[in-house]
């Protein structure tokens, strides 16, 4: 049971603010050279806009008042030779910087789809495809300005404002300290809508996730809305997740643009103090002269601290998406390899379930006290009502999901002892949906081993009666399949499938039979295919075809957490019980 829907918003359990922040920055640290390059950069054009001021001043004072138009011209050429450095150097600044943020969100980006990968299928039973897909794209992409702005703006103008305090509080700290007046007042400010604009942000966030996650699962369900003309519906839906996702935007931007107003009242509560108390002691001993570079230094100091501000703010918008990516790569899978886990060496095909009990969630109990024991080379036909734990079964054996008590072996070997990939190397599992990828045919196929070779997936494709189909496509195996394998019919996705499965030649197969209708032709040779599947290795078949269950060695009907009835096809049917009037349920239908 998935426990977020597309509507219901996701749970924050952030790691803290400062934590978050540090992890984030940690990522920047890899490109030390480049990061010194720009403050480098950035020191010299700080340089030449400071210099541009004394230029002006020299050609009006000197130049021009002694006529020396000589002078006048090599000091333009030297400003504007200046100036095109310092145009060259913003660009290279601006260069590295994106170059080094690009990377570094590449890398994040990296490091989570590779840590969802590993993620358990309880991970993703709990919450929609959409939502995880947010996280991938839109929560990584936010942290671009954040990236880029620590180094362009953080580093250098808390620097200037250090500094600017320091030459303050040494010209005279009195007039220092009525100019800084205002200070506490603008932390307590900044830090009370930092408080409330994060929760926002984070709620504008889950709503941006809620809408993604809807736009995915209305997409992927086109075709069903639009046959049961279900399009209204939907769009009325959408209209009302926009509407709570721009309501969640609005409350968040009239938090974060109190920014600026709270920075302006601080900056003139600064200015008038500075006047008020430095005109109340000129009369003593403060010089007009000091009073106005205070003035300036005033303005000095305020206008890297809104530069701060835009930057604080862009942090408190975008924190709560390095919360949501972190919170992801924090997420440790379910089924693990134990520390003591070996490789499972190939084996024969054995399974035994000894005392099973599983339970997907503490309500339900799914299986109870299961015990049975297959040989290597056994067919085993899965039946019961939906809903009975016919998949669950086959689930637990390639260990996608731990059992709460008893112990299931392959070839003697517990499968919580064994490495999860030299396990599920050695399993075939097909699905209903036989999920084909956008690429080629052969690439398809070579999901099942990628290192196979032309002529073992030719073999493979031949032996499930898949390959005169191919050959029949416009370009045989190279042939490029659309997405989810759109165009093809059900039964040439389930030919694919089969071949897929049968490059990777597993020795322990489960296949979980579609009931999908499929033309008489296209059945005899999906048959085929299921047969040439099943030979020689251990199957589990959760079987609706009565043909596949006749040419099981055993079938087990499973229901009420448990198998209630088990034997050869022949000895189920004369013992008239729940597999007999299944049987007989099927067999009128034909
Ligand atoms: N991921 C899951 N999380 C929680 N409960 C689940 C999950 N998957 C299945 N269940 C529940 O476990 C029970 C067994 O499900 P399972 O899919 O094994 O049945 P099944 O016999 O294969 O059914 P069907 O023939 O309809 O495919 C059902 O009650 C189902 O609701």
């Amino acid at each position: 049971m998935a426990v977020n829907s597309v509507r219901a918003d996701e749970k924050s359990v952030g790691p803290g603010k400062v934590n978050t922040l540090l992890r984030l920055f940690s990522y920047l640290l890899v490109y030390k050279k480049e990061i010194i390059s720009v403050l480098i950069i950035m020191a010299g054009t700080v340089t030449i806009s400071l210099i541009n001021p004394l230029i002006i001043e020299h050609a009006i004072n000197v130049n021009i008042a002694d006529k020396d138009m000589n002078g006048l011209l090599k000091l333009g050429i030297f400003a504007a030779v200046m100036n095109i450095a310092y145009i060259f150097l913003v660009k290279l600044r601006m260069l590295i910087m994106a170059k080094v943020s690009n990377t570094v969100l590449l890398a994040i980006r990296q490091e989570l789809y590779t840590h969802i990968q590993k993620l358990s299928f309880s991970f993703f039973d709990s919450r929609p495809t959409g939502k995880i897909l947010a996280r991938v794209i839109g929560d990584v992409n936010s942290l671009k300005d954040v990236l880029t702005n620590s180094v362009t703006t953080l580093i250098p103008d808390f620097i200037t404002v250090m500094a600017v305090v320091v030459i303050m509080m040494a010209k005279d700290f009195r007039l220092a300290l009525a100019a800084l007046i205002s200070l506490p007042l603008l932390i307590i400010g900044m830090w009370l809508i930092q408080v409330y604009s994060h929760v926002k942000w984070q709620t504008y966030r889950k709503k941006n996730s809620n809408l993604n996650a809807f736009i995915h699962e209305d997409l992927s369900g086109m075709r069903i809305i639009q046959s049961f003309t279900a399009e209204k519906e939907t769009a009325s839906a959408f209209d009302s997740m926009l509407t709570e996702h721009r309501g969640a935007f609005m409350k968040a931007v009239y938090l974060s643009d109190g920014f600026g107003p709270v920075i302006d009242f601080c900056w003139g509560i600064g200015t008038v103090s500075l006047f008020f108390y430095g005109i109340k002691m000129t009369g003593d001993h403060i010089a007009v002269g000091t009073l106005i570079a205070f003035s300036s230094y005033i303005s000095m100091f305020w206008r890297p601290i809104m530069n701060l501000s835009n930057f604080y703010n862009q942090l408190v918008t975008n924190i709560s998406g390095a919360e949501r990516i972190f919170e992801i790569m924090d997420t440790q899978p379910d089924i693990n390899d134990t520390v003591k886990a070996t490789e499972l060496p190939e084996i024969k095909g054995d399974v035994r379930f000894e005392n099973v009990t599983f339970a997907y969630d503490m309500d339900t109990q799914v299986l109870n006290n299961v015990s049975f024991h297959i040989k290597p080379g056994e067919t085993i036909a899965l039946v019961g009502p939906t809903g009975a734990g016919k998949t669950t079964v086959v689930n637990l054996i390639s260990r996608f999901y731990d059992i709460q008590e008893g112990t299931i072996y392959i070839d003697d070997y517990n499968v919580q002892d064994v490495s999860i990939e030299s396990l599920r190397m050695q399993m075939g599992i097909m699905t209903q949906d036989n999920f084909l990828f956008s690429g080629t045919v052969k690439d398809n196929l070579k999901y099942g081993k990628l290192d196979a070779t032309d002529e073992e997936i030719i073999v493979a494709a031949k032996a499930v009666n898949a390959h005169d189909f191919i050959m029949k496509m416009e370009k045989g195996y190279d042939t490029e399949l659309k997405e989810r394998g759109a165009g093809l019919s059900a039964g040439q996705k389930q030919l694919l499938a089969f071949a897929r499965t049968m490059v990777s030649m597993p020795k322990i197969l489960i296949l979980d039979e579609a009931t999908s209708s499929i033309d008489t032709h296209t059945e005899v040779l999906v048959q085929k295919g299921i047969e040439a599947l099943l030979k020689g290795r251990t199957s589990f078949v959760i079987a609706h075809r009565l043909s596949t269950i006749q040419k099981a060695d055993r079938i087990f009907y499973i229901d009420n957490g448990g198998i209630v009835e088990e034997g050869s096809p022949k000895e189920l049917l004369e013992r008239k019980g729940a597999y007999y009037d299944l049987y007989m349920a099927q067999f009128k239908n034909i």
